[in-house]
């Protein structure tokens, strides 16, 4: 691995541009603030890739503008194949990306079961199925389907926003901070549960400052400084890198 290696080598180049998600010379920010600088970024299919970094080097920055939550300055973001680039995420949610925020990821005066139907509020149909398949990925939630999502503990709440983020099956389940806020003990459940997502075939793109777990879970990894990409490599090479594990994972 090289120091300030991009996903612009040739070889990444190329893998890059046939992925399901990619991310080229981004620049974006809030109103004329200015945070990411030239970031490139690619998931592909069934990929899971985490972004780890110091706190306000932009990680969250990175996942609102692919979701269309900043604003967009100038680069490309495609999403199968097509330009999401400047996009509102009622439009972008269509293409088959579903994101998580790290805060008021649910409506909190609203039932259990209210939000997961709120996930699925762009089909014309409800899918039936697709509630069914996520109360059996997360029992807990059948069992409170009928309290408010505001009296949930962190962890169901956590489950919660991600099942509603599912409900629409995404190809692409983007998080921001899944671990932020729980105990230690729900922290390696949590972990699983996002391993288990990964598994049935959907992609993950995640935001962690539990770092080296989560590098050691992923596919690849990228880590982000001041708003522009640092390190990229296999979530293995990274946590094996000296200069990386004395910077950024705490040695
Ligand atoms: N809505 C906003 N308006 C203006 N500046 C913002 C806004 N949200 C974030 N920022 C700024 O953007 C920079 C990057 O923030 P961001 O939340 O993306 O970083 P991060 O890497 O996710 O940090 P952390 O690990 O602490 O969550 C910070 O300087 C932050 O203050």
């Amino acid at each position: 691995m090289s120091q300030g290696a991009r996903a612009g080598t040739e070889y990444d180049a190329e893998t890059a541009a046939e992925a399901l998600l990619s991310v080229r010379s981004l620049d974006a920010g809030y109103g004329d603030l200015q945070i990411l600088t030239d970031v490139d970024l690619f998931v592909s299919e069934e990929e899971y890739v985490t972004i780890v970094g110091p706190n306000g080097a932009g990680k969250s920055t990175v996942m609102k503008s692919i979701f269309g939550l900043t604003n967009y300055m100038a680069g490309h973001i495609d999403f199968g194949g097509e330009s999401i680039a400047g996009k509102d995420p009622e439009d972008i949610i269509h293409y088959g990306l579903g994101y998580v925020p790290q805060n008021e990821n649910v409506f909190a005066g609203l039932t259990v079961e209210e939000n997961l139907e709120m996930g699925a509020y762009i089909l014309d149909e409800f899918p039936d199925e697709a509630l069914e398949r996520t109360y059996e990925r997360f029992p807990i939630l059948r069992e409170r389907s009928g309290q408010k999502a505001g009296t949930l503990s962190g962890g169901q709440r956590q489950m919660l926003a991600m099942g509603r983020a599912l409900m629409l099956d995404p190809d692409l389940l983007m998080l921001d901070e899944p671990s932020a806020g729980l105990a230690p003990d729900l922290v390696d459940e949590m972990f699983d549960r996002i391993d288990r997502i990964n598994d049935a075939g959907t992609a993950v793109l995640m935001v962690e400052q539990n770092a080296k777990e989560a590098l050691r879970r992923c596919d690849r990894g990228y880590v982000l400084v001041d708003g522009q990409n640092r390190y990229v490599d296999s979530g293995d090479a990274l946590l094996a890198d000296e200069q990386v594990r004395q910077d950024f994972l705490g040695g």
